[in-house]
């Protein structure tokens, strides 16, 4: 198998397991995973289609401006932008942005504050942080419906090679120098919205009654 057709079996197998979960609402999400470095090209999902149902279009390979390399009537994502921020600010190697109930009600509950941040919970070691009191902080920025503005608002947060940052009402992207470290950080920031909106929400009705 060639890199791109071993990449591309990478990607449908996170593709496959994050469609089991229903992550893909309405066609939502899109996913991206490096190919090359110099110069840079990674493959990304073709915009608009069902991310539950597997076919052989699926991705196209596009360069560092986000277009495609070869002839294809495919396009890529709307989000493609936002992973090229990914892959040409930093070493990583995957990309990955989902849509969930959770991670919209996170990022408007704390979108004024422009951040969530966790802490005391055992699943911060998924990023990478081990002491005790770790805290994992993720920034949380505005919806533009302009997509190269909504990238260059991202693009303030895309320091590292590993991360995660929600768009307000919109998904969360996150990204790792591999496929297993970019689902490790999604995993573990879907797990923490939920765990904390149930916590919430059990509070709530604590108080109540
Ligand atoms: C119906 S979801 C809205 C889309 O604009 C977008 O946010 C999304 O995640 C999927 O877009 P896509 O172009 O298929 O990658
Ligand atoms: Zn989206």
């Amino acid at each position: 198998m060639n890199l791109l057709q071993t990449r591309w079996e990478e990607l449908a197998d996170i593709k496959r397991v994050l469609a089991k979960r229903d992550w893909f609402p309405g066609t939502s999400g899109n996913l991206a995973i490096k190919v090359d470095h110099d110069p840079c090209s990674f493959l990304v999902t073709a915009s608009g289609k069902d991310k539950t149902i597997e076919t052989n279009e699926d991705f196209l390979l596009v360069n560092a401006l986000g277009k495609p390399v070869n002839d294809t009537h495919l396009k890529p994502s709307a989000e493609t932008l936002l992973h090229v921020e990914v892959f040409t600010k930093t070493n990583a190697g995957c990309s990955l942005h989902v849509h969930t109930v959770d991670n919209n009600v996170i990022s408007e509950l704390y979108g004024d504050d422009g951040s969530i941040t966790f802490k005391g919970q055992e699943i911060i070691k998924a990023y990478g942080l081990w002491e005790e009191d770790a805290e994992y902080t993720i920034p949380i920025i505005y919806n533009h419906a302009d997509i190269p503005t909504l990238a260059s608002e991202f693009s303030k947060f895309v320091k590292k090679d590993a991360g995660a940052v929600l768009i307000r009402n919109h998904g969360i992207t996150a990204w790792g120098r591999d496929a297993l470290e970019a689902k490790k950080y999604l995993e573990a920031s879907e797990f923490l919205f939920s765990y904390h909106l149930k916590l919430l929400s059990l509070k709530a009705l604590k108080v109540t009654i």
